[in-house]
């Protein structure tokens, strides 16, 4: 893997060790578990990894962003210390997404919905590795990157637009919180 070690690190992508302590963690975990958690679902397919939403959710069913219940207060001192830092104003961050990823369990290649801006992630449980890739010719780069628990990343730029992210099946429980700021509209 000395190929990944010596490569540069994703333009766009910055990380954060230690955005929460360990009990916060524990109460994160605790409080995620305590939503109505339900199967991601996609057209008709339904994922092994369970999510709810707040602020706006997208309906992969009906393809569009809707808005949803407003950001429980438990979650709003995690919102600033994750706007802080990304370095984006707190009020940019108005979706939040809760995952529960259990053992084999994780994410396909995507790129996040066009709808949704910045994204900033925090890992809870256990250590994942994000993997990287972006087609170049007839091959595709790649580039993976740690997600130790409790550590906050921020994906915008060409780590958000110009190149997939996907997570692999842990054989732990993982939990995340994603913030995502809109899209500025055009109009
Ligand atoms: O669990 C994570 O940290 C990332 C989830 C993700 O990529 C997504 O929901 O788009
Ligand atoms: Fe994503």
């Amino acid at each position: 893997m000395a190929d990944l070690f010596d490569a540069p690190a994703l333009p766009g992508l910055a990380s954060q060790d230690d955005l929460v302590s360990e009990a916060e963690e524990r109460m994160l975990i605790a409080a995620i578990d305590a939503t109505a958690l339900a199967p991601f679902r996609f057209q008709g397919w339904t994922g092994k990894r369970l999510t709810s939403s707040y602020g706006w959710r997208y309906d992969f069913d009906a393809g569009r962003l809707e808005r949803g219940e407003p950001l429980p207060d438990w979650l709003l001192p995690i919102r600033d210390r994750a706007a802080a830092f990304a370095r984006l104003p707190v009020d940019d961050l108005v979706q939040a997404l809760l995952i529960r990823y259990d053992p084999g369990a994780g994410i396909g290649w995507h790129r996040d919905r066009p709808a949704f801006e910045h994204v900033v992630g925090l890992s809870l449980g256990t250590q994942a590795t994000m993997r990287f890739r972006r087609r170049v010719g007839t091959r595709f780069e790649r580039v993976a990157v740690p997600l130790p628990p409790r550590g906050a990343y921020h994906l915008s730029g060409a780590a958000r637009h110009g190149w997939e992210h996907s997570i692999a099946e842990m054989d732990r429980t993982r939990w995340s919180i994603t913030f995502r700021s809109l899209r500025a509209r055009s109009s």
